[in-house]
């Protein structure tokens, strides 16, 4: 089997502290004969002598660039904007085929430099995606609505590690009479992860997923204290939360959004047109006499750097032996980029 040379980037967004590989992982992709390189890094959550112990060799930041031909660069975030030309292959949330801002710039690189985009939102397996951060986004949402609900949250959220969170969960459900949470789209991967952070906080948890919403009970919805999105929408429906329901008689005070489709046709709390930040998580749709808060974070994960690195790292890692031979998902993600840049 041909093992191509994994080139680990070192994340070039500030403050981004994931990483798309983690040490035990890449231990075990040396001793299965790859070379694994890694990158030195000023904010990644893991020791780069971690990654020495595992067997891999050590290259300056942002090195990529002069990465051997053939040599596979594995990151999670966008690139940094040099070199305009991109010829390596490149495993990484691009975000290029839908439009999105700058996806026209980043295409171009890849098409003037004859590189090859692997687009993890790409790898699919009869048509599921196998690599993605949900638990840990529904997780990080829920577990900062509540918090928020309880009067926990104020001001700016930075990323911190599991147990942090889970004793801030723990010890906030002290004296507060059980709130009643209610989490749709609660079967798929972020769903899950928002369950289990409200279950641990000591919620009364509704769980509704596809079936529960065809009929929307408002009435229903309402009467929870605090909600939280986590549905993939793809065709217009009846929203939960609309600016009608801001002056109707609910219960319902706190909402994370994690599915934060906020601009979209498709929002399904329009109660809620922005996304919130790390510096400002909270934003008020509310009035004073009927308050109504949105939490509505769009890189949720990078909250719990470590366990989202280890989540990813254990779903791509498998995938790996395909790679070289782009078989399986492989074949499917390089597919959409063929779909957008030819072969010359
Ligand atoms: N905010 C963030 O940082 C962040 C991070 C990761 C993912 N996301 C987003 O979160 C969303 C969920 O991601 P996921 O990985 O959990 O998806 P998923 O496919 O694993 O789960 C989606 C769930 O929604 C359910 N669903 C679909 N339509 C529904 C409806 N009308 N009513 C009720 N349930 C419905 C599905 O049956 C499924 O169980 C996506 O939009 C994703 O882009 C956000």
């Amino acid at each position: 089997m041909t093992r191509p040379h994994l080139w680990i980037r070192a994340e070039a967004r500030p403050g981004e502290q994931r990483v798309a590989i983690v040490p035990a992982d890449a231990q075990r992709l040396v001793a299965d004969g790859y070379v694994v390189t890694v990158e030195e890094s000023p904010s990644r959550v893991i020791d780069l002598e971690d990654y020495v112990a595992a067997g891999c060799s050590v290259a300056p930041y942002g090195s990529w660039v002069d990465a051997p031909e053939g040599a596979v660069v594995v990151g999670i975030k966008e690139l940094p904007q040099d070199p305009a030309d991109l010829t390596h292959t490149h495993v990484f949330f691009a975000h290029a085929y839908k439009g999105q801002e700058g996806a026209d710039v980043t295409l171009e690189r890849f098409r003037r430099g004859g590189g090859e985009l692997l687009d993890v939102e790409y790898l699919t397996l009869d048509g599921r995606r196998v690599v993605a951060f949900g638990f840990w986004a529904g997780y990080v949402g829920a577990a900062l609505a509540v918090l928020r609900h309880r009067g926990l949250l104020d001001g700016a959220v930075a990323p911190m590690g599991r147990e942090e969170l889970d004793g801030q969960l723990r010890e906030s459900a002290d004296g507060h009479e059980p709130e009643r949470a209610l989490v749709i789209g609660s079967r798929g991967r972020s769903g899950r992860g928002a369950v289990e952070a409200l279950e641990l906080a000591g919620c009364a948890v509704t769980r509704w997923d596809r079936g529960d919403t065809v009929e929307l009970d408002k009435a229903a919805l309402l009467d929870h204290d605090i909600l939280v999105n986590c549905v993939v929408s793809s065709t217009p429906q009846q929203p939960f939360v609309g600016p009608d329901d801001v002056t109707a008689p609910r219960r319902l005070r706190t909402i994370g959004d994690v599915t934060c489709d906020v601009t979209s046709d498709n929002n399904l709390l329009p109660v809620n047109t922005a996304i919130t930040t790390w510096p400002e998580p909270v934003r008020q749709v509310g009035t004073a006499d009927a308050p109504l808060e949105v939490i509505a974070i769009d890189n949720l994960p990078s909250l719990l750097p470590l366990e989202s690195s280890m989540s990813f790292s254990a779903e791509l890692t498998p995938l790996l032996e395909d790679l070289a031979e782009r078989r399986g998902p492989w074949a499917a993600s390089l597919e959409w980029f063929r779909r957008h840049v030819p072969l010359g």
